[in-house]
C-alpha cells in the first residue's frame, strides 16, 4: 500500500511536537492506524456526543448561549500571516511563575471527569504527563490530588480550589496541595451556586453527590472530623455535608488575605470578567488573572470570554501573568488569546471529548493535534515565539 507522505517541510523544532504530529498523522495514520480521535473540533465533539450517555451530555454541556457566544466571538478577531521571517525554528514554550511549560496550554480543571470515561482524571493525567501539559485537578476530582501528583510525576500541576465555607477544610486542601507537590493555586470564584442547567434540571442529573466524585472530601482529616460517623458508615451525612459547604456566596475581597496566609504558593483567581475586577485582583496581591466565564455554564447571557479579555489586558497592564478560558476549540483560538495578551490558555471540553472517546490516547491524541495545530498556526502566521506574540498579528473584524 502507497503511504500517503506529507510534502510540506517539516521543521525541526527542538521538542517532541509540532509537524512531528503532522507526520504521523499523515503517514502512520493512513499506514493502518488511523487517528482515534477526529482532528476537527467539531466532528470530536458529535463523536463524543454519540458516545456519551445522554446525562453525562447534558452535563457538560451546561448553557447554550453564552457558550455559543464564546466560541462565535473568536470571530470578532482573525490572524494577518507575514510572511519571508525565517519561521524555520520555533519556541512554543512559556514561562509562567519560574516554570517553562513547553507550550502555552494547561489542562482546565474539569471536576468529576468519570462521567463520560471509567478512567477519568487518571486518564487524563497520565496522557498530561506523557506530553508534559500541565494539569490544573478540581477540588471535584474524583482521584485524590495526592494521587494525581504521584501520576503526575515531573509534570507541572496546579490545584484548583473551590474555597468552601468551612476555613479550616480550605486551609487543610491548601495544606495538602503545597505538601503533595502543586506549584500554583487557582481558586475558581464564579462557582458559589451552580447556575442554571436546563439540562440537567430536565434529566433530573446531578453528578456530584455521586458519592465517589467526592475524594477530596471524604480524604480530608478536616472534613471527616466534621461528621459524626466516618463517611464509610454513613454516605448519607457525608454528601449532606459537601453540599452545606461547598459553595461560599458570602466570600468578598476582605477575605483574599485568607488564602495568602494558608498558602506560599502563586495564586491566580479564576472566573474574572471585569476589567475592575481584575484591576482588585492585582491590588490585592493576587499572583495571576484567568479571565474565562466557566465555560458558559454559570451564567446564561453573559458576555463572551474573549472580548471580555482586552479591556482586562488593559487594567492589569502586565502587572501579573493573565490566562484565559472558555471556547478554545482550535490552535487559531489560542493564538488569539495569546496575541490579546494571555500567557496561556486552559483547554477544556475538547480534552474531555477525547476522554469520552478513547480514555488516556483520546485525550493524548486531542493534546498532540492542539500542539501541532498552534505550531503550524504560528509558523504559517510568520511567526516563531508564542511569548513574543501581540495584538499586531491580529485584526478586529467589524462586529
Ligand atoms: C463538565 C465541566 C466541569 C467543570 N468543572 C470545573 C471545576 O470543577 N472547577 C473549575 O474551576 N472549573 C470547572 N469547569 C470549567 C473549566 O475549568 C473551564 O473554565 C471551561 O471548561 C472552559 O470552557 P470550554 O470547555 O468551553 O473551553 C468545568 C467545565 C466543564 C465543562
Ligand atoms: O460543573 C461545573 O461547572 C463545576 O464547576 C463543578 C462543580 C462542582 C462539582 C463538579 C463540577
Amino acid at each position: 500500500m502507497a503511504t500517503r507522505t506529507t510534502t510540506q517541510t517539516v521543521a525541526t523544532i527542538p521538542h517532541q511536537f509540532g509537524n512531528v504530529r503532522q507526520r504521523q498523522v499523515y503517514t502512520d495514520g493512513f499506514n493502518g492506524r488511523r487517528p482515534l480521535v477526529p482532528a476537527s473540533s467539531k466532528l470530536l465533539e458529535l463523536q463524543a456526543k454519540e458516545r456519551m450517555s445522554p446525562d453525562a451530555w447534558g452535563y457538560l454541556s451546561g448553557m447554550d448561549e453564552t457558550m455559543e457566544a464564546n466560541i462565535a466571538a473568536f470571530r470578532h478577531w482573525s490572524i494577518v500571516p507575514r510572511i519571508l521571517r525565517n519561521v524555520a525554528q520555533r519556541d512554543l514554550s512559556v514561562q509562567l511563575f519560574g516554570q517553562t511549560l513547553p507550550v502555552p496550554f494547561l489542562l482546565a480543571p474539569i471536576g468529576v471527569q468519570k462521567i463520560v470515561h471509567p478512567d477519568g482524571e487518571g486518564a487524563v493525567a497520565r496522557a498530561a504527563a506523557k506530553l508534559g501539559v500541565p494539569m490544573i485537578p478540581s477540588t471535584a476530582a474524583y482521584i485524590t490530588l495526592e494521587d494525581l501528583a504521584k501520576t503526575l510525576g515531573d509534570t507541572p500541576r496546579w490545584f484548583q480550589l473551590y474555597w468552601s465555607k468551612d476555613p479550616d477544610f480550605n486551609a487543610s486542601l491548601l495544606r495538602r496541595a503545597e505538601r503533595a507537590g502543586y506549584t500554583a493555586i487557582v481558586v475558581t470564584l464564579d462557582t458559589y451556586y451552580l447556575g442554571w442547567r436546563v439540562d440537567d434540571i430536565q434529566n433530573a442529573y446531578m453528578p456530584f453527590p455521586l458519592y465517589d466524585g467526592l475524594v477530596n472530601y471524604l480524604t480530608d482529616p478536616v472534613f471527616r472530623r466534621s461528621l459524626k460517623q466516618p463517611p464509610e458508615k454513613d454516605r448519607h451525612a457525608a454528601i449532606q455535608l459537601y453540599m452545606e459547604i461547598f459553595g461560599n456566596p458570602s466570600l468578598t475581597w476582605a477575605d483574599i488575605p485568607f488564602l495568602r496566609q494558608h498558602t506560599k504558593l502563586p495564586i491566580l483567581l479564576k472566573g474574572i470578567m471585569h476589567p475592575d475586577d481584575a484591576r482588585q485582583a492585582v491590588e490585592a496581591g493576587i499572583d495571576g488573572i484567568i479571565v474565562s466565564n466557566h465555560g458558559g455554564r454559570q451564567v446564561n447571557g453573559e458576555r463572551a470570554a474573549i472580548d471580555a479579555l482586552p479591556d482586562i489586558v488593559e487594567a492589569v497592564k502586565g502587572q501579573v501573568p493573565l490566562l484565559f478560558d472558555s471556547g478554545i476549540r482550535k490552535a487559531a483560538d489560542a493564538f488569539k488569546a495569546i496575541a490579546l495578551g494571555a500567557k496561556a490558555v486552559l483547554l477544556g471540553r475538547p480534552y474531555l471529548w477525547g476522554l469520552a472517546l478513547a480514555g488516556e490516547q483520546g485525550v493524548e491524541e486531542v493534546l498532540q493535534n492542539f500542539i501541532a495545530d498552534l505550531d503550524l498556526t504560528l509558523a504559517l502566521s510568520g511567526h516563531t515565539a508564542y511569548s513574543a506574540l501581540d495584538v499586531s498579528a491580529l485584526h478586529k473584524e467589524p462586529v
